[in-house]
């Protein structure tokens, strides 16, 4: 059935209830939606996965499982059975939760062989783990999320975001100003990045050059925005202390992570994957440029991988230093080694947007080569000299890199802006007519039609199981 289609009452699965408590059914209900509510709960087990039920927790004890006349339950996962890759993990008794009527402390307690797991963490048949608000509930296998359980009494986070989205605990990274979580859209259950910053901290002090972080340009700037290799974002959401910008989930880590990966030797990533990212991040620059946003502070950190494969799609983020390049550019923001020598030649000089050529070059020599171009570690020459200069070592890893990709990386590291390329100039060069370039669209543009599938939770790691015919992908946290 897809997603949203109504069921008539009569067709819904009702909970198998074995005891006198009144566990009503809403009417209208849709598969994906079903809630079993019941007054007075103190907590909710939100389903986030297509076919399990919201139920709402008033009963010190709650039981899930697939049930049977010896095992009764109170929530049976029969709107699920269609869900092969997940109805083949679920116990009789998969697990029950207890609330404790003196501490009020929440407890799960797994009953099942294949195993429950929170925060994706096995808890083990026998075992009991302490729920807290926006835990995550798996089944088996930590893709397979099927609950965020949600306290009802807690004010953690604003209305105006628990309404719309499902806030989880579990934790995606941490930034200069708070941290980025995992959630879930209420109305589709898809998974977004929840990023919280902490307004009250308005100097962004953590890998970038101390400058106030103005939150709503940054919303402002992404908002514009739409292309495959920038992350997009769905929504903003200010309260006193805190900005919450929902964003999309991009699942893969930083894309420095992968550049020092010791798999790579410190060698850099090579010629052919090399081109393959440096195709993806010019036709993002490209686009931004095009639009008229410069980013400002390009750098590896602020890429993030679609996924853990090798050839992923990659997106730019972190757009808190970005400005409309049509205004005068002259403040000194960024990271100092990735700098273009326009920014740290003076405050009073103006700089174009090809400040953000000149970082992208840093981010191309060091995805090449493994070691990055200017560096405090260099102690023959300040570092500040080694950009004003632009200064480059080709050391050993360059003898695998053919001379035209050097050359293209000295010509994005050229001191002087107006001999700069821009990224137009870079995208029309023979250099990006090549193999792994038209892999890398063929790429994004797989990556595209995957995102417009409905699922439950997007981060394309391998397929699931499922004879509904829908895509699905399983999120790897
Ligand atoms: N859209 C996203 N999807 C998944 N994980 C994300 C997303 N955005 C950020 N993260 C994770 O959170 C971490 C911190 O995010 P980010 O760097 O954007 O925060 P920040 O406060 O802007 O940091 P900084 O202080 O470097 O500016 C990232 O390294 C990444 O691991």
């Amino acid at each position: 059935m897809a997603r949203g289609t109504k069921r008539r009452r009569s067709q819904i699965e009702k909970p198998v209830v074995n005891r006198d408590d009144t566990i009503e059914v809403d009417e209208d209900a849709a598969v994906g939606d079903s809630q079993v509510a019941v007054t007075k709960a103190y907590a909710r087990l939100a389903g986030i996965r297509r076919g399990i039920a919201t139920i709402d927790l008033a009963d010190d004890n709650f039981v899930c499982g697939r049930g049977s006349d010896e095992s009764p339950v109170n929530y049976n996962f029969s709107s699920a059975s269609h869900d092969v890759g997940l109805y083949r993990f679920i116990s009789k008794i998969q697990f029950a939760i207890s609330r404790d009527s003196e501490t009020r402390r929440i407890h799960l307690h797994d009953h099942s062989r294949n195993g429950t797991l929170v925060n994706q963490e096995m808890i083990g048949k026998g075992q009991s783990r302490e729920l807290n608000n926006g835990d995550l509930i798996s089944i088996g296998i930590p893709a397979l999320i099927i609950f965020v359980f949600e306290t009802t009494d807690e004010g953690q986070y604003p209305e105006e975001l628990t309404k719309k989205y499902h806030v989880t605990s579990h934790s995606l990274g941490k930034g200069g100003f708070g941290k980025v979580l995992l959630g879930y859209k209420r109305s589709d259950r898809s998974v977004v990045a929840i990023k919280m910053l902490n307004t009250q901290f308005s100097t962004r002090c953590s890998r970038a050059i101390a400058k106030t972080r103005d939150i709503k340009n940054e919303v402002e700037v992404m908002k514009k925005l739409s292309h495959p290799n920038i992350v997009g974002i769905y929504d903003w959401i200010s309260v006193t202390k805190y900005s919450y910008m929902v964003i999309e989930y991009v699942g893969g880590g930083e894309f420095f992570t992968k550049v020092v990966d010791p798999k790579y030797n410190r060698m850099g990533l090579g010629e052919s994957l090399g081109k393959y990212f440096a195709f993806q991040l010019i036709d993002a620059v490209m686009y931004l440029h095009s639009v008229g946003i410069c980013h400002r502070d390009i750098k590896p950190e602020n890429i993030l991988c679609s996924d853990k494969t090798e050839r992923c799609v990659l997106k730019l983020t972190d757009f808190g230093m970005a400005k409309c390049s049509v205004m005068k550019m002259k403040t000194r923001c960024g990271t100092p080694s990735y700098n273009a020598p326009e920014i740290v030649a003076n405050e009073s000089i103006e700089y174009s947007p090809k400040v953000d050529i000149w970082s992208l070059g840093c981010v191309l020599f060091i995805t090449f080569s493994g070691y990055p171009p200017f560096s405090e570690e260099y102690t023959d020459m300040s570092m500040e000299d080694q950009v004003m200069k632009g200064r480059l070592l080709f050391h050993s890893q360059w003898r695998r890199i053919t001379i035209e990709t050097q050359n293209m990386i000295k010509w994005m590291l050229t001191v002087e802006p107006a001999k700069r390329p821009s990224a137009v100039e870079l995208m029309s060069t023979d250099w990006m007519k090549c193999a792994d370039c038209r892999s890398a669209r063929q790429d994004i543009d797989q990556n595209q039609r995957n995102q417009k599938v409905p699922v439950q939770a997007v981060a394309a790691q391998k397929d699931t199981n499922n004879n509904d015919g829908e895509k699905r992908v399983v999120p790897a946290l």
